[in-house]
């Protein structure tokens, strides 16, 4: 009996169910009210949806208490909702007042995973208005613990799961999604979800996290972002032993096996969305990370998140620490603890910019940065056993075992831990830091918060208020003898989403190093002297949307002017027109 129309246009591409009984949820026909967002610039965007009972269902259209009288006479839904009506601020205040109700935030992160499959408007309008309050719930450290019993919050499909039972079906399976305008695709294989490892299937919160963020901070359509997890089996024994684990229940295939999986759904994603989809891909094991990259960068447009991303958003702080301990960027020497996707990732982009900075070739910045990894530093002697990605960073030294060593040996202005180990900046190494340098840079940026090399209480004690810190996941400010220590959050997420909106006003069809660069300096920028005042090197999250835009202009001009931009002509007030693009969340008047 039911037939199925695929209809274009709004924020709603969606798939509508026609019923032959109108009043539970016939097809009529809505005028929104937006500014444009990204694809409507190229679809008209008159809309169609359900009304009625199967209209509350839809959480892309539901507005619950906010329908008006006339809405509620007009939709069918007279009897269906209480007789209150609220706008969209009152049920914004309700919502926060009774999130703030749940002591434990996993609690916090369920009700607003059904405030999202519920009323997806005011669930980003929430996000939207109290970023600095829901981020940690929808995004690290709260979605870590998520990932972790994913299994059991499990309720309906955010995202779509592509397993090795779809080898050769993966183009179907991507049809039976119910959005086809994607724009953005964020997958894992759940290898290594943040610091916690090996989460298979589970990962799945992940990409459905990291797109909730592209629509919130960077105004991505929520229709046109696609959350995938890659499933080829854990290697996590406590799952393979657990009976509802979600996942296929055996050891990860790998090899030929993997690669042929990979290669499919990356040729389905091209067939069915076209060569401006973005693929990002999040939380892969370094292996897999490095040579998906380089294998699909020359053919799709794609990013690494934890190579990149995090380079990014890294380089970011350090150009800004700049103001406040003064120097060069080549002036400055960088340890990192960790080379793996994020560590060797951020190196090799503060080496580019320090060689675009002094002309000087990569080879020779290169060695003012030096790693440490399980097996101590890495050093030229090692070579021969060293992974591809680490042997740039093989310089000529003594071997060195421990990381205190290596700060005494190296003599670094600038401290970063990405190696996913928690509490391995100790007092020790935090002190030997302090002792070199007058404000040491000490970037703790291993997720979540119970992975971080060291907490900002630690950072501030140790170094008696004289650290410059950041961490990946968030802190609270810190009392250190009477003077407030705010510290930085240090997240790919300042950069994704503006990075990510700017590759797709332009219709970029590749990714270059020098868009990542651009997204640097721009957020950067975004640093006010009140900000550099409190010792801060990021902007704080309250204006995101703003300095996303701001990093979508730089990325996109940069796209520009590689010659790399599909979408003609190039607009000339490239933030306006970034700002101009982004998804609203406000309520539209439905006829
Ligand atoms: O998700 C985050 O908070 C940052 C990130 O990419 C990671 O830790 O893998
Ligand atoms: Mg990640």
């Amino acid at each position: 009996m039911e037939s199925s129309t695929l209809i274009n246009g709004g924020d709603s591409s969606s798939l509508v169910h026609n019923m032959d009984n109108k009043s539970s949820g016939g097809v009529d026909d809505v005028y929104g009210e937006d500014s444009a967002t990204v694809d409507q610039l190229v679809t008209p965007w008159t809309v169609s949806v359900a009304s009625g009972y199967t209209l509350l269902r839809d959480p892309h259209h539901n507005k619950g208490l906010a329908f008006t009288e006339n809405e509620r006479d007009a939709h069918y839904l007279r009897g269906l909702l209480p007789p209150a009506v609220f706008n969209q601020e009152l049920q914004e205040k309700r919502l926060m007042h009774n999130l703030r109700q749940y002591d434990v935030p996993l609690h916090r992160y369920m009700a607003l995973m059904d405030l999202q499959e519920r009323n997806e408007k005011l669930f980003y309008k929430l996000l939207i208005d109290n970023v600095e309050e829901l981020l940690p719930i929808v995004y690290t450290p709260t979605v870590g613990e998520a990932c972790q019993k994913y299994g059991s919050i499990f309720k309906r499909p955010q995202g779509l799961y592509i397993s090795l039972k779809e080898k050769g079906k993966i183009s179907e399976v991507l049809k039976n999604w119910p959005e086809r305008n994607i724009q953005v695709i964020v997958v894992t294989d759940g290898e290594r979800i943040l610091g916690l490892g090996d989460l298979g299937c589970q990962g799945m919160g992940i990409p459905v996290g990291k797109l909730s963020l592209y629509t919130a901070l960077g105004g991505l359509r929520p229709s046109a972002c696609l959350p995938v997890t890659i499933d080829v089996g854990t290697n996590n024994q406590k799952l393979l032993n657990d009976e509802f684990y979600i996942g296929l229940k055996h050891k990860r295939a790998t090899g030929q096996e993997y690669a042929e999986l990979l290669e499919e759904f990356m040729t389905a994603v091209k067939q069915n969305y076209g060569e401006k989809v973005l693929v990002q891909f999040e939380d892969f094991a370094n292996h897999n990370a490095f040579e998906l990259l380089s294998k699909y960068s020359s053919s799709h447009l794609v990013f690494n998140d934890d190579i990149q991303g995090t380079a990014s958003v890294v380089l970011s702080g350090v150009i800004a620490a700049l103001k406040l301990v003064g120097g060069k960027l080549a002036d400055h020497k960088f340890l990192f603890l960790g080379a793996g996707e994020a560590g060797t990732g951020i190196a090799e982009l503060i080496a580019l910019e320090m060689s675009k900075q002094t002309k000087a070739p990569l080879e020779e910045t290169r060695k003012k940065i030096w790693l440490v990894d399980s097996k101590g530093l890495i050093v030229r002697s090692r070579i021969g056993s060293l992974q591809h990605f680490k042997q740039p960073w093989a310089h000529e030294h003594e071997p060195v075992k421990e990381l205190i060593d290596a700060v005494k040996a190296i003599k670094p202005t600038v401290l970063i831990g990405s190696s996913g180990v928690g509490k391995t900046f100790t007092k020790e190494v935090v002190e030997a830091m302090t002792s070199l340098n007058e404000k040491p840079i000490i970037l703790a940026l291993s997720n979540p918060t119970s992975q971080s090399e060291c907490t900002a209480e630690e950072a501030y004690t140790w170094s008696k208020g004289r650290a410059i810190f950041a961490s990946g996941s968030p802190f609270d400010p810190v009392n250190y003898e009477g003077e407030v220590f705010v510290p930085g959050q240090s997240n790919n997420a300042y950069i994704f989403p503006g990075f990510g909106l700017g590759l797709i006003i332009s219709g970029a069809i590749r990714v270059h190093d020098d868009m990542l660069l651009a997204a640097s300096e721009a957020l950067a920028a975004q640093v006010s002297e009140k900000n550099y005042e409190k010792g801060l090197i990021y902007p704080p999250f309250t204006n995101i949307r703003k300095i996303s835009a701001n990093i979508a202009a730089k990325v996109a001009a940069k796209v520009y002017d590689l010659g790399l931009a599909s979408h003609l002509p190039r607009p000339k007030d490239l933030v306006q027109y970034a700002e101009s693009c982004m998804y609203s969340p406000l309520y539209r008047k439905y006829r």
